[in-house]
């Protein structure tokens, strides 16, 4: 999908993902009585994959008020959450700094008039005052010069507070700007950078010239079909997050941690020899190998979970697929071989 088309709803286009979510979507739908029709599909799409922690709350309250997915519901809903959400946020933050910037603008221009009109004032007294010998004349208008100069001094004091309500204005629409900028880079459910960012961040390294190392390592859990399977999809949820946690920990502080799709993870990391990139892909291996995980609701202990990962390491004429299918052969190498390995 082309990067600037940053206002649409953002989808991950892996098969398997896809299909995932579809054998939810469809008997969740089913259950509820809900129609499947695209626009439900979308909104149910959204609450399957948690993307959208807003939208999951508003359905989750009609679910449980057992409100009805009828025509109304159901486009307030995409409206709200889904279509427009980015579009929304970023046309009422440009509406803003319009409204800030024009307030501002009339500030500046009043106070200017009021100097103009100030200094003309000035130039005809000042000629008045020179030409007259008459100390009662002189001395009103030089009465008149000092009004004229206070209020041009609270003209000035008065621009001088709106300036700086406009600043703090804008300090807040600029954090605003900086949020919507996050949520558009970030994996929901993880909290890395999602897919979209992944491409970027890796299409600007590789187009960077640099003489360092840059190696790219792509890890996916083993069997999680099975996991799912036999602990339902909000506890293979669970375990993804947990191995970004895992990523997170150990991927150094100018590295990309990135959710590629689905249950596979990447780490792109720049300036960073090869042998490093394994060293810390294998002990994110290893520490998943003893990791043993818990359901939270009954303290059942999961069985063991492995990753397998696979690492590439940037050439002269790489583009980012050429690095990314480097990496995902070695992986698949690692997967061939056993799983649970780190391959290179
Ligand atoms: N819970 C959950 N499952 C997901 C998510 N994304 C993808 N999956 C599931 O991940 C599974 C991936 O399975 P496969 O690609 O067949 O591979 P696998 O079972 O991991 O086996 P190997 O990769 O060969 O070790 C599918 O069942 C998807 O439904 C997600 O966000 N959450």
């Amino acid at each position: 999908m082309p990067s600037n088309h940053s206002i649409l709803p953002i989808y991950d286009f892996s098969v398997s993902l896809n299909n995932g979510y579809l054998k939810n979507i469809i008997p969740f739908l089913t259950k509820n009585e809900i129609a499947a029709n695209p626009i439900n599909y979308a909104i149910f799409y959204d609450y399957v994959a948690k993307q959208n922690p807003k939208l999951n709350s508003a359905v989750d309250e009609l679910l449980n008020n057992q409100k009805p997915f009828d025509c109304a519901t159901s486009f307030a809903l995409y409206e709200t959450y889904i279509c427009n959400t980015s579009l929304n946020s970023i046309e009422n933050i440009n509406e803003k700094i319009h409204k800030v910037l024009l307030q501002a603008t009339d500030a500046i221009g009043e106070t200017c008039t009021k100097a103009e009109q100030t200094n003309d004032s000035f130039q005809k007294k000042t000629a008045i005052l020179e030409a007259t010998s008459e100390l009662a004349a002189g001395s009103s208008i030089l009465q008149e010069i000092i009004q004229e100069t206070r209020s041009l001094a609270a003209t000035s004091q008065a621009m001088q507070v709106q300036l700086n309500a406009a600043n703090a204005e804008m300090e807040q629409l600029r954090a605003e700007l900086a949020q919507v900028r996050q949520i558009a880079v970030t994996d929901g459910l993880t909290g890395l950078l999602n897919r979209r960012a992944f491409d970027q961040t890796l299409s600007e390294i590789i187009e960077q010239p640099c003489s360092e190392t840059t190696c790219l390592s792509m890890l996916d859990i083993d069997h999680f079909k099975q996991v799912n399977d036999t602990y339902g999809h909000t506890i293979g949820d669970h375990v993804i997050k947990f191995v970004a946690t895992l990523l997170k920990k150990h991927a150094e502080d100018h590295h990309h941690v990135a959710r590629y799709g689905g249950e596979e993870l990447a780490i792109i990391m720049p300036n960073t020899p090869k042998h490093k990139a394994i060293e810390i892909s294998e002990n994110i291996r290893l520490e998943m190998e003893k990791s043993r995980l818990k359901r939270k609701t009954d303290n059942l202990t999961l069985g063991q979970i492995t990753i397998s990962i696979g690492i590439a390491e940037l050439q002269p004429n790489d583009n980012p697929e050429s690095l990314i299918t480097r990496a995902d052969s070695a992986l698949y190498q690692a997967k061939k071989s056993g799983r649970n390995k780190v391959m290179h």
